[in-house]
């Protein structure tokens, strides 16, 4: 007899089918008893009677056959029926245990009340199995399913019914992705082990899936052979469905994490670039946030500021700089006022111009930095540029193009330059110019006779002192070879004179030892004055050389005062006539 708790938790007992080996032998012993009956009554000669004895008599033998038989039948029925009823019984236990009564119940000798919580144990077991939260379902050894709670409805669509009819309910009802396992765990349970658990996917009716924890559990066994198979699972897609959302939100945190990370690197490497860029450029750079604190600079700044290169300014505020640095520079307050002017702008500073103790020379220029997003500025860089080398080049470099470098006077250029400079200002003002024009008497001599080298001595020496007798207004060049001049602003003809008459005997004066000798020279000069002899530069030079040739051909050593503007001749060519102004004094 097989049982089957069924759906509703209902037992049904199947009639046990007659044995067809029972029935012949009932039959072969009511044959038996024929045979005897017929073989008596043919030995006796009673056919007839012995004949009805026979047939009786068999049907005694075929009677007493079934009645044994049914007695074993029922028999059978009762066993079973007392092993449901122990099987509930156990199952009852369970579940008075479950609900809280007590186990003195099961002792109680009568039958009949026995039976009676049977029945109640049933119908809660009933109520128990129906309305479990999770699915329950039951499995023979041949993986059959015999029993479902209804809430697999709940949980997939599926009626218990449909799932009790399907030929392979974990084919139903099991996603296909994780059935194998499923079987394999079921397998594992049935092998031996005493429960499995794990997670799986239910294909529900609708086509979605829904995830449940899972354990198969050895149903009844017995001596190590398990009976069928438990199957439990309880609805956890509300947990994987969080568990998903936790996982792609993870997910999504390590892929922006990842791109920071990638980001930040790439940053870093960007910022090691610039920071190695203007490490080696010369350039200072100094970055303030809009706090007026130190944010970045390089070593440049700290260099040309005087900081220790392993100084550390970062958070540093602006007026601690002005401080640290106003001992260094000669007009600290000019600086710092400077300083608050730019930053009160938002254009690009012009250049700025510090001043070290030290005579270096600094620029400084400013920019706002912008927001990338607009707004109000991040801050503010400074470039500072050392430009001491620069300027000081710049310097020779005005200085050879405007000095003699053989005395360093200025030269032709610097005095054209000059003159007209002087000659606008004269014109302006109303005021006098006066030109001297000098050229040495017999240089040429020097030169050919103690060689170049004793000119070029005369012509320093003759530089020194007739600049030593220059007075600061006054501009003392030489213009060519042995040619002078002196360009003499705001200067009356009494004054030009005299400053001629000094000249003359300064050069008179002088004394070179060449060649073991005492060696002299002296110089002719022409004197001539804007705008009384001349109108223009050019004019004036001219008027200047006419006196100055006047003064060499009058016998040189002396110096002359050009003719008047109206005196025609005098201007143009001296003649013998042409007295020249001797006003040399010996
Ligand atoms: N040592 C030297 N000689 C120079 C330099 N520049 C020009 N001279 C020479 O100066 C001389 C100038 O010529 P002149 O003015 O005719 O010589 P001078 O003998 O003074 O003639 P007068 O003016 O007529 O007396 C030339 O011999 C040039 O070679 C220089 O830088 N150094």
């Amino acid at each position: 007899m097989r049982r089957v708790l069924c759906a509703r938790g209902d037992v049904v007992s199947r009639q046990a089918h007659l044995s067809p080996a029972v029935l012949l032998l009932a039959g072969c012993a009511g044959a038996a008893l024929a045979g005897v009956a017929v073989a008596t009554g043919m030995v006796f000669g009673t056919a007839g009677a012995w004949y009805v004895v026979a047939i009786v008599v068999a049907g005694i033998g075929v009677l007493a056959a079934a009645a044994l038989h049914l007695h074993a039948g029922a028999e059978g029925r009762r066993r079973a029926g007392e092993e449901t009823v122990v099987s509930y019984l156990e199952s009852l236990d369970a579940a008075v245990r479950l609900s809280g009564g007590g186990a003195d119940r099961a002792a109680e000798p009568d039958t009949t009340r026995r039976l009676e919580s049977v029945a109640v144990g049933v119908s809660r077991l009933r109520e128990i199995a129906d309305g479990v939260h999770g699915v329950e379902a039951l499995f023979d050894m041949r993986g059959r399913l015999t029993w479902i709670s209804p809430s697999i409805e709940r949980l997939t669509g599926w009626s218990p019914a449909a799932c009790l009819d399907a030929p392979d309910a974990l084919a139903l009802l099991v996603h296909e992705s994780d059935r194998r396992y499923c079987q394999r765990m079921a397998q594992r349970v049935a092998e031996g082990s005493t429960g499995e658990d794990f997670e799986m996917r239910l294909l529900r009716e609708d086509g979605r899936i829904c995830w449940v924890a899972s354990h198969w559990r050895p149903l009844g066994r017995q001596g190590g052979q398990a009976a069928g198979l438990r199957m439990s699972a309880e609805d956890i897609q509300a947990r994987k469905e969080a568990e998903y959302k936790l996982l792609e939100t993870v997910t999504e945190l390590r892929r922006a994490q990842a791109l920071r990370e990638r980001y930040l690197a790439r940053s870093n490497d960007e910022r090691q670039r610039l920071s190695a860029l203007l490490n080696v450029i010369r350039l200072g750079i100094l970055f303030m946030d809009r706090d007026h604190r130190v944010l970045y600079y390089n070593r440049a700044m700290l260099d040309i500021w005087g900081f220790p290169p392993d100084e550390n300014l970062i958070g540093a505020r602006d007026v601690v700089l002005q401080s640290r640095v106003a001992e260094l520079i000669e007009q600290p307050e000019a600086y710092i006022e400077h300083v608050d002017a730019v930053v009160r702008t938002h254009v690009v500073s012009e250049p700025y111009e510090v001043r070290f103790k030290d005579g270096r020379i600094v620029t400084d220029i400013a920019a706002l930095v912008e927001a990338v997003q607009g707004g109000r500025g991040i801050g503010r860089v400074w470039i500072y540029e050392d430009v001491t080398e620069q300027r000081r080049t710049a310097q020779r470099l005005v200085e050879l193009a405007e000095h003699d470098p053989l005395t360093g006077l200025y030269n032709r250029r610097r005095f054209h330059e000059e003159l007209d400079r002087e000659l606008a200002e004269a014109a302006r003002r109303g005021g006098e110019v006066g030109l001297v024009a000098i050229d040495l008497d017999g240089f040429k001599p020097i030169n050919d006779e103690f060689g170049h080298q004793a000119g070029d001595e005369v012509l320093v020496e003759l530089s020194r002192t007739v600049g030593d007798a220059i007075r600061r207004n006054e501009m003392f060049c030489r213009v060519g070879g042995d040619e002078f001049c002196v360009l003499v602003p705001d200067a009356g003809e009494s004054e030009l004179c005299e400053l001629a008459r000094r000249i003359v005997e300064l050069i008179d004066a002088m004394r070179f030892g060449f060649g073991g000798r005492s060696v002299g020279i002296t110089a002719s000069l022409g004197i001539a004055i804007y705008p009384r002899h001349a109108s223009s530069a050019e004019e004036l030079i001219a008027v200047a050389d006419q006196a100055m040739y006047r003064s060499k051909s009058g016998g040189r050593d002396q110096w002359t005062m050009a003719a008047s503007c109206g005196d025609e001749s005098a201007r143009m060519k001296p003649t013998e006539t042409d007295e020249p102004d001797r006003r040399r004094e010996d």
